[in-house]
């Protein structure tokens, strides 16, 4: 190749990594209208141009997934959203769809490029445009006919009500007989801000521009955004780069941006000791488990201590681990002599604890002497956490930079009830920065919260990983992570990315239904194996 093509090539590729890392930021409705702005006052495209550019990738998904049969039904509002939704149906038009848009007049003005679009559409397909006033009905649909929701996206300036909050309820009433694609956002969620309670169509589809909305990632919004693919329509790398996002989304070139692949002189001292403390009586599993996925993400050496009715069973299905058995049979009090002077504690590179480990006054109070003798960050899990809930003295003591695993169930019992996820993600973070911790707050797209005030969302996993063992599995391989040298941020990123794809590749081979917290632990070495392979950016 010659010189210029080397160096446009490199150029494109720096341009790809970069966009990669830059949309792993979640942005305000605000900023988005700001990188809207900023992207048309500085590159050579005009606002019009960019509503185009949003269209034609929007059509082009629309035609990947339905074929020309489909009647196309396209709601448009008044805003840019109904401009994108005039737009799609010109371009669908073009590409022999029997597309129609209908324009729901909920204000009396309509934006300038959803007039240039109406104008466009109307000059080439006269019969594709209709009119619905305030106060009017919607259209019979054809059976199986896809509605396009292109009615309000991202200048939603209050919840809907009234008339247009009746279309939004009947176009729900037409699923599952008709699917929803909802453009940009699904009209009537607001994307920064809680939407119970609010009129929201429920789409089976998002396709949203540039970003991720903070809004898609809140479990009480999962009805309305369905499955969400992120269109790229070019907005300007420096801005997006220049303007700060407190929330943030990971994908596979950051955390193997963090995976430190291992170097030929390594040794298993150099991979760290974990002390895992875990199990009692009928909950050994929970143990075992943590034990086989802290083993299978990489750590050194690892010694469980356990009570003694988990010795045999521990020993036979984890035969690397090492054990400690404590004196009681069903349950563990004595794990807290292990750290009782600094010699003994810096055996151990990191401890985990909590899986299975039951809430035994005996256990409550060895780790009340844990904490008081122990200084290192933590992996803290399940009754560990259940534990501290029940008394705020002991959460104060936890050490600074530790990590905290709650599900959402765990995490009521630690910092109360919230109203909404909003609420609780304020929660989460207010938490976080008080008491210098890192808490992960487990869902479909669990939130990790940093001690500077960030909050970090992770798209990987899936429904089947909802399964007795699955909160095993990543305490352990948390806990191998931290031995191994990470920081806790890092292990958080990492490791609950790690967690997600195991899963993800598990339902892959074996189904959502059948697979089992064990297949996430079998599945990690095909995860690593990955990651390996991606080059970092
Ligand atoms: N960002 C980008 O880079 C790009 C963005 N693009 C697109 O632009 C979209 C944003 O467009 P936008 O700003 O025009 O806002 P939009 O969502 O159409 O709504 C405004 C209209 O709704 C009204 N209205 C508000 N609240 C209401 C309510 N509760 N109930 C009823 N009405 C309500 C409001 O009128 P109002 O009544 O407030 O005077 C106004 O008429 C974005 O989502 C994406 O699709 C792409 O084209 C390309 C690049
Ligand atoms: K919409």
């Amino acid at each position: 190749m010659p010189d210029g093509a080397w160096s446009l090539f490199f150029a494109y590729i720096y341009k790809l990594c970069l966009r990669r890392i830059l949309t792993m930021k979640i942005f305000t409705a605000q900023q988005i209208r700001d990188a809207d702005a900023y992207t048309i006052r500085h590159t050579p495209i005009s606002s019009l141009a960019l509503m185009e550019k949003a269209a034609i990738a929007c059509t082009a998904w629309i035609c990947r997934h339905y074929n020309e049969d489909t009647p196309v039904y396209i709601f448009c509002g008044m805003g840019n959203n109904g401009g994108d939704g005039l737009a799609i149906t010109r371009l669908l038009r073009n590409r022999g769809y029997n597309a129609v848009a209908y324009i729901l007049h909920h204000s009396t003005k309509a934006s300038d490029d959803h007039t240039a679009n109406r104008n466009a559409l109307q000059q080439q397909y006269h019969a594709a445009v209709n009119d619905i006033p305030d106060n009017g009905l919607l259209p019979q649909l054809d059976r199986n006919a896809l509605i396009v929701d292109a009615i309000l996206g991202t200048g939603l300036s209050r919840p809907v009500e009234g008339w247009i909050a009746g279309i939004i309820q009947q176009l729900n009433d037409l699923k599952p007989q008709h699917e929803i694609v909802a453009i940009d956002m699904p009209s009537g969620l607001q994307a920064d801000a809680s939407s119970i309670n609010n009129p929201v169509i429920k789409a089976d589809q998002t396709l949203s521009f540039e970003f991720y909305k903070l809004a898609f990632l809140l479990p009480e919004n999962a009805a309305f955004v369905g499955e969400i693919c992120i269109l790229s329509i070019d907005l300007s790398p420096d801005y997006i780069a220049q303007t700060p996002s407190r929330f943030n989304i990971t994908d596979a070139f950051q955390v193997r941006s963090i995976y430190r692949p291992r170097k030929p002189f390594s040794h298993k001292g150099t991979f760290g000791h974990a002390l895992l403390i875990a199990g009692s009586e009928g909950k050994i599993g929970a143990a075992v488990l943590s034990a086989k996925a802290c083993l299978r993400a990489g750590v050194g050496l690892l010694s469980c201590h356990i009570p003694r009715c988990g010795y045999q069973i521990m020993q036979i299905s984890a035969p690397g681990a090492m054990c400690f058995i404590d004196e009681q049979q069903d349950h563990s009090s004595g794990f807290h002599n292990h750290v009782l002077t600094p010699e003994a504690a810096a055996k151990f590179k990191v401890i985990g604890i909590g899986p299975g480990l039951g809430t035994a006054a005996g256990t409550s109070w060895a780790l009340e002497k844990l904490l008081d003798h122990y200084r290192q960050p933590m992996v803290i899990d399940a009754d560990a956490l259940n534990i501290l809930a029940s008394s705020p003295a002991l959460l104060k003591k936890v050490p600074a930079g530790s990590l905290l695993t709650p599900h959402p169930k765990e995490f009521e019992r630690l910092f109360g009830k919230t109203a909404n996820d909003e609420e609780r993600l304020k929660v989460l973070s207010q938490h976080a920065v008080e008491r210098q911790l890192n808490i992960l707050l487990k869902g479909r797209y669990t939130a990790m919260a940093f001690p500077d005030g960030s909050i970090w969302f992770n798209a990987t996993g899936n429904p089947g990983m909802a399964t007795g063992g699955s909160g095993d599995v990543l305490t352990g391989i948390l806990t191998s992570l931290m031995a191994q040298g990470y920081s806790s941020q890092e292990t958080m990123l990492l490791g609950v990315y790690l967690h997600g794809l195991a899963g993800d590749h598990a339902a892959a081979a074996l189904s959502q239904e059948a697979m089992i917290a064990e297949d996430i632990v079998e599945f990690l070495g095909k995860t690593f194996l990955e990651l390996h392979k991606l080059k970092p950016c």
